[in-house]
């Protein structure tokens, strides 16, 4: 399969301070990725250069066989900021959200109008193309950012952390929603999470970052004792839920026998 990011060596530093350090990672077209790790260990920071809105010091990153800086203009890639940087209270509606995502294509008004329409379909949200989006729930507001993200039809996305204000139920059906984007458009998923159990059912690979790349491989491997302690440091105390619960799936697969 073709690699649509790759990376090498990349480190970034941000007022003096290295916040990621010597990154090496591949992702190939059609791959949902999890990038996980603790508060401030980097997450946002390697997105962010991924996209160009940061440089590295060391290193680089291409994506879709480009600079960051470049494939930017190209209209090939995605970006779903955190939620915290998307501001809510403005007067506008769920459809002129996802029109948004098309402000520097060639499509006439009209052809905009009926490809956002789409796009709100796509996301199960038809019927709320007129509503204010500041008066939709926190679910239903990252659905039409979503389409917002997927209507000009990029070849790659960036999510941080797209699960937010969605409760755990709903990130279940969420994440499923990913994978049907991804089968359906072949779009490559990058996604930044918390929820680390959650996503392990859902992800090709998980990245786990802490300054440095501590881990990246499949979601199986991952939660082992070691790996997490390494990541999350050798404090960690690992709460063994029930073999029902979702979050312990992959862990209780490896460790079933051992404990
Ligand atoms: N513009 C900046 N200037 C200086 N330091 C920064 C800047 N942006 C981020 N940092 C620092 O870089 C570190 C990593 O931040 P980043 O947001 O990339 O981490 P994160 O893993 O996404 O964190 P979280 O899980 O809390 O969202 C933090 O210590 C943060 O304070």
């Amino acid at each position: 399969m073709e690699t649509v990011l790759y990376a090498k060596g990349l480190t970034v530093k941000l007022n003096g301070k290295i916040i990621i350090e010597d990154i090496n990672l591949e992702i190939r077209k059609g791959e949902i990725i999890a990038i996980v790790g603790p508060n401030g260990g980097g997450k946002t920071t390697l997105i962010k250069s991924c996209l160009g809105l940061v440089k590295p010091c060391r290193g680089y990153v291409e994506v879709l066989g480009l600079k960051p800086t470049e494939v930017i203009k190209t209209g090939k890639i995605g970006y779903l900021p955190q939620k915290s940087e998307t501001p809510t209270h403005f007067p506008f509606s769920a459809l002129d959200i996802v029109m948004f995502g098309l402000t520097n294509t060639k499509l006439t008004r009209k052809e905009k109008i009926e490809r956002a329409r789409q796009y709100i379909s796509y996301v199960g949200m038809k019927g709320f193309e007129n509503y204010p989006y500041s008066r939709l729930s926190g679910g239903q507001q990252q659905r039409i950012s979503i389409a917002r993200v997927l209507v000009s039809e990029p070849e790659i996305v960036f999510l941080d952390e797209p699960s937010t204000g969605i409760d755990v139920v709903a990130q279940e059906s969420f994440y499923d929603f990913l994978k049907k984007i991804r089968d359906e458009k072949g779009v490559t998923v990058v996604m930044v999470s918390h929820d680390v159990g959650v996503v392990g059912k859902f992800v090709d690979k998980v990245a786990g970052l802490n300054r440095f790349l501590h881990y990246y491989g499949s979601p199986k491997d991952f939660f082992q004792k070691h790996v997490l302690q390494k990541l999350y440091g050798s404090d960690i105390e690992l709460i063994i839920h029930s073999p029902e619960c979702v979050a312990c799936e992959h862990f209780h697969a490896d460790f079933k026998g051992k404990m």
